[in-house]
């Protein structure tokens, strides 16, 4: 497993090359299997790649890439917050997708109503029925975004959540960030995908970039704890990455 640190002068720079990588990945990957599983998350940066591959979107064969989300907001389905409805919005309603290859997490307004915990449960229950092993199935990729305060998906210091250890799926009640309801994956499953990308852009993110590059407790800074069976990749801009040395 080797981790990889890139640093680049803009966001703009860091966002090209992690989508230049992307389809390099993916291409390679469905070479080997056929078929390319990634994971997608929200954010600025989370975002921002989709927003560049779909202006190259001719060179990745989408018909063949399973997608999931490492997080989503428990909100009804037309809410911008949703990291779903963003992708589609930048991505997803822009490529020829298979749509029984996408994998949205549940709303609050869908089949499975208001019921967060059945949400969850029912997440783990695809995953589990796209694995070998009936837990989860072994990403390509899992794009990763990261709060300030080193949150990654909806994993936030000293919660149950990022300190799950059985489930791969779990619900969140009250996330500091809003909106307060989420469904995560947990960093048991995140740690099942071959790469790992962190996607980290702004001055507030160096010290969570310092403290998870020198090892820090997860349970203290969340994004200490994901990490590629493979390989695990930082894409920073130069002001994320200022506490480094
Ligand atoms: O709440 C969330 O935040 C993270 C990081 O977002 P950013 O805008 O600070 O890059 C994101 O990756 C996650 O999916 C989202 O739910």
């Amino acid at each position: 497993m080797t981790t990889e640190t890139l640093v680049f002068d803009s966001k703009h720079e860091l966002i090209e090359t992690a989508a230049t990588r992307f389809v390099d990945l993916v291409t390679r990957a469905q070479a080997e299997r056929g078929v390319a599983s990634v994971v997608l998350t929200g954010g600025s940066n989370g975002i921002g790649i989709l927003t560049a591959l779909a202006a190259d979107s001719g060179t990745i064969d989408w018909s063949r890439v399973d997608i999931y989300w490492g997080d989503d907001r428990f909100v009804p389905a037309d809410d911008p917050e949703r990291n779903s409805g963003q992708a589609r919005e930048a991505l997803l309603d822009k490529v020829p997708v298979d749509p029984s290859r996408v994998f949205p997490m549940a709303p609050s307004d869908g089949p499975l109503g208001d019921d967060i915990e059945a949400a969850a449960a029912d997440y783990a229950a695809i995953l589990a029925g796209r694995s070998s092993d009936g837990v989860a199935p072994e990403f390509d990729l899992h794009l990763l975004g990261m709060g300030g305060e080193g949150h990654v998906n909806s994993l936030f210091p000293h919660t149950a959540a990022t300190a799950e250890t059985t489930k791969s799926v779990v619900a969140v009640e009250d996330s500091p960030k809003p909106p307060a309801r989420r469904i995560t994956l947990t960093l048991a499953v995140v740690n099942r995908s071959r790469q790992v990308w962190f996607l980290v852009a702004g001055a507030d993110k160096a010290e969570a970039v310092s403290a998870a590059h020198r090892g820090a407790d997860p349970a203290d800074w969340p994004a200490a704890g994901a990490r590629g069976t493979e390989e695990t990749i930082w894409f920073l801009d130069d002001a994320a990455a200022a506490g480094l040395t």
